[in-house]
């Protein structure tokens, strides 16, 4: 029998997306078929560059395809199916809040290693510090002090360190000076940093929320159509609270909670690797059973993650085959899967 097109599409319904449980063809993901001669070419796109599935689907594809009998198969996988009237943003396909329930259990460090892992899986990543009472993505990325420019529109343009475009309060007003604004100037402030920016063209921006369940939040869902919300929290029982209460928040704003990523986990030892669970242990995985959401993983405590803060260089960015960087790529995978499950299949909220 002729290869053709339709034996092709025909062949590519029984290959399943494993996150979704459902095919291709059916979920829209196969956006080019193109047959010459014995050659098949094959465009897929993913929700997401980073998806961790992509190597599976290839090989399920390519097992798919060989009873047809084609001389060669080349699978090339886009990354986005999202269009663009559903972006969040210009150009910016998905907007990733972080946030936690307390202060000081690492989101900002979260936040930064989550968006270099994200990059180093192919996606392209900005970075939003909306924590604007305590900004510290700019020292994180070693951009203190650096001014902003703007294009011809007049539009911001963010800076850029490790392959991250990177925007924070901290670059433009004094530090401590946002601790006196309410409720307004903050809105306008935060509306500005949304839609007077030119991002260019991104798959992920991770937004850097402010600690608790307050002002920045609910602006930043009224202003921008939030993917979905990352709950940071340590392992122990007082932290899980206030993470719950995180949650509580996303959901009231109707922004789908996408896991729980666990912080601090356990203490490795500098000279000996051995793990000491400090605060604990399981408690995010208790705290994601709760809220029947993922959990994206844990990263440990450790000198380098601290230091690195301090340094202006990001563990991932650091150390990029570190335990703290296969820890964040981990996790960025599971953030990915979730958003891709969130993109083709919402789940009514709880
Ligand atoms: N896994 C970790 N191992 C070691 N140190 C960490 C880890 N995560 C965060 N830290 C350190 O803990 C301190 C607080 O982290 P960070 O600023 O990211 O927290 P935060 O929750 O964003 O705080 P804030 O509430 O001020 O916004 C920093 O010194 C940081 O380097």
């Amino acid at each position: 029998m002729a290869l053709t097109e339709e034996r092709v599409l025909e062949a590519l319904r029984t290959v399943m997306d494993p996150e979704l449980g459902k095919d291709l063809v059916s979920l829209g993901m196969v956006d080019e078929v193109r047959v010459e001669g014995g050659r098949v070419d094959l465009l897929v796109n993913l929700t997401t560059p980073a998806c961790p599935l992509k190597g599976q689907i290839e090989a399920d594809i390519r097992r798919a395809l060989a009873p047809l009998g084609a001389e060669e198969v080349r699978v090339r996988f886009g990354g986005g199916v999202r269009p663009p009237e559903r972006y969040a943003l210009p150009g910016v396909k998905h907007v990733v809040a972080v946030a936690s329930g307390k202060g000081g259990v690492g989101k900002s460090t979260v936040a930064a290693n989550l968006a270099l892992a994200l990059s180093r899986e192919g996606a392209k990543v900005g970075l939003l510090d909306a924590d604007l009472y305590g900004p510290s993505q700019a020292k994180m990325f070693g951009l203190e002090g650096m001014r902003l420019k703007v294009d011809q529109d007049r539009r911001i343009l963010p800076l850029e360190a490790h392959g991250i475009k990177v925007l924070s309060i901290a670059n433009i007003v004094p530090p401590g000076q946002a601790l006196a604004w309410r409720g307004p100037i903050l809105h306008g402030t935060l509306k500005q940093f949304l839609q007077d920016v030119n991002w260019g063209e991104l798959d992920y921006l991770v937004v850097d929320l402010p600690p608790g369940t307050g002002d920045v939040q609910l602006s930043l869902s009224q202003l921008t159509q939030v993917s979905g919300g990352v709950i940071v929290t340590t392992p122990q029982e007082v932290a899980l609270i206030d993470a719950e209460r995180a949650a509580d928040m996303f959901r009231k704003l109707q922004v789908p909670v996408l896991g729980v990523l666990e912080n601090m986990s356990a203490f490795l030892c500098p000279h000996c690797g051995k793990p000491t669970p400090i605060f604990g242990e399981g408690g995010g995985r208790r705290l994601a059973e709760r809220l029947k959401t993922r959990f994206l993983g844990e990263i440990p405590l450790t000198l380098a993650l601290r230091e690195s803060g301090d340094r202006g260089v990001p563990v991932l960015a650091q150390d990029p085959e570190g335990l703290e960087a296969q820890a964040f790529l981990k996790a960025a995978r599971e953030l990915a899967a979730a958003l891709s499950v969130q993109t083709f299949l919402p789940l009514p909220m709880a």
